[in-house]
């Protein structure tokens, strides 16, 4: 990928060049507008500057979001959609929430509208109706879980969806979800892009399972790591409380194992950590059942957190399954390891206790906590400034400590993993002490 990749799109000309009211305080010292080049790089340490130097390279960066003083949408006439797509996360209320009140109030665009149940919101054969967003009918749906558009999975008809927006004369679509949304939101921007239409595409990324590329976090996230500590915890308890007690802990995380690698830091206890980037077997010497019995015999209890994607190799590929968004369902993995403990330990006499835990949606589900509250409502704001000065076919994300702007199509390029030789996997062996590979010998 080159530099020119991370460029960011913006409509064609605008005819009305609409001026966004500094924010200045009463000496009148204003706070700084963004300009178009105002970057931020991707790589920050020096050995890569050097080589970027020497080899007359110009780095790849992210654009940095923030407000533009002029805009590409006269506020007075503007028209805004807002769709939330994909599972449910923490956060997605205050996101509404937040994006209403920036255009209402720092924008004075005051039509907004809310599509229902997702994608087919659009689609007439649902009949589901839009609704007007106002502050008043945002006011306290942060204090909630879920979403109050409602969401779903499933393809839907682009070009249906792009005569619906024409037909509503919308002028900027937020569309607020994970890989899946963001691919629909880049295909409905290029539906847009070829009638010629002048309307915005500004992605919010929503998922709990934080996988979406070049975004250091998505929100959501640290509510549900922050969720499953507490079950983690717990379950230590049950694992502590028996003989040779086990406790598995399965939590959300299709692809990629951020949920349980985060959620296992934050313990402490944890013995045994499983994600899908890692492969693992269950015999042998190194394998998972002899590294168990190990830690069983030295110290008498063993706490487990499993990624509900780890495994997935000891199933039958032939009967893999597909949900209505063509994601891959994955098997219980963690009912996977009850029954080969159960079956290994009793087939050798080894005594032991084991409690399976599948908290399952209950870490998702949930209200944001504050510093996901905090994050959704900058996410929303700097969508709004982005999409005001005529951006489109971007996703708001996060990158050192700057919130910056995406091309959507590099966001969804590939799906953000752990790097099982990165730091992060390596925290994670450190603390809880498990081997470095669980291969057979
Ligand atoms: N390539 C695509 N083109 C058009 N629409 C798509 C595409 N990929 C996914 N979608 C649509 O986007 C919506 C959300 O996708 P999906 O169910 O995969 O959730 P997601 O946004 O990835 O969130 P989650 O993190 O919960 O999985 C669905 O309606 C799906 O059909
Ligand atoms: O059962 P559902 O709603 O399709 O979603 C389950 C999936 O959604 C996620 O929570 C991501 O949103 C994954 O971790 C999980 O695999
Ligand atoms: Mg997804």
């Amino acid at each position: 990928m080159t530099h020119d990749d991370f460029k960011v799109k913006v409509l064609g000309r605008a005819e009305v060049k609409s001026k966004l009211t500094p924010s200045s305080l009463s000496d009148g010292t204003a706070f700084g507008f963004i300009e178009n080049d105002d970057r931020v790089l991707i790589n920050t340490t020096l050995s890569n500057y050097k080589q970027d130097v020497e080899t007359s390279k110009t780095p790849i960066s992210f654009e940095i979001a923030g407000p533009h003083e002029y805009l590409y949408f006269n506020p007075s006439n503007t028209k805004v959609a807002i769709v939330t797509c994909g599972g449910l996360c923490p956060g997605v209320n205050n996101v509404i929430q937040s994006v209403v009140n920036q255009l209402y109030y720092r924008y004075k665009v005051k039509q907004i509208v809310g599509i229902r149940y997702g994608y087919e919101g659009f689609i007439a054969k649902y009949n589901h109706q839009e609704v007007e967003l106002t502050p008043q009918s945002v006011d306290k749906i942060h204090f909630f879980g879920g979403t109050v558009l409602g969401t779903s999975r499933g393809d839907q008809d682009i070009v249906q969806i792009v005569d619906r927006l024409s037909k509503l004369n919308i002028n900027i679509l937020f569309c607020i979800g994970g890989d899946g949304t963001l691919r629909g939101a880049h295909a409905i921007h290029q539906e847009i892009h070829r009638r010629n239409l002048n309307i915005s595409v500004a992605g919010i990324p929503k998922t709990i399972d934080n996988d979406i590329n070049f975004i250091d976090k998505s929100f959501g996230f640290e509510t549900a790591f922050t969720i499953a500590n507490d079950i983690i915890r717990y379950a230590h308890n049950e694992a502590i409380g028996a003989y040779n007690g086990i406790a598995i802990v399965k939590l959300m995380g299709r692809n990629s194992g951020f949920i349980a690698a985060h959620a296992a830091l934050s313990v402490h206890e944890v013995n045994l950590v499983l994600i899908p980037e890692m492969a693992f077997d269950m015999d042998g010497s190194n394998g998972f059942l002899n590294v168990l019995q190990r830690r069983l015999e030295n110290r008498h209890h063993a706490l487990i957190v499993v990624a509900e994607g780890a495994g997935q190799h000891f199933f039958d590929s032939a009967t893999l399954e597909k949900d209505a968004s063509g994601n891959i369902k994955n098997k219980d993995i963690g009912l996977f390891l009850k029954e080969k403990i159960t079956e290994e330990f009793e087939a050798k006499g080894f005594p032991f206790v084991l409690k399976y835990i599948d908290p399952s949606y209950i870490i998702r589900s949930a209200p944001a906590n504050a510093n996901d509250s905090k994050f959704c409502g900058l996410l929303a704001q700097n969508a709004v400034h982005a999409a005001m000065a005529g951006k489109t076919d971007f996703v708001v994300g996060h990158w050192n400590s700057n919130f910056t702007l995406l091309p959507i199509p590099i966001s969804v390029s590939k799906r953000k993993e752990i790097d099982v030789e990165g730091e992060l996997w390596w925290n994670v062996i450190e603390t809880t002490g498990q081997p470095a590979s669980m291969k057979k010998q």
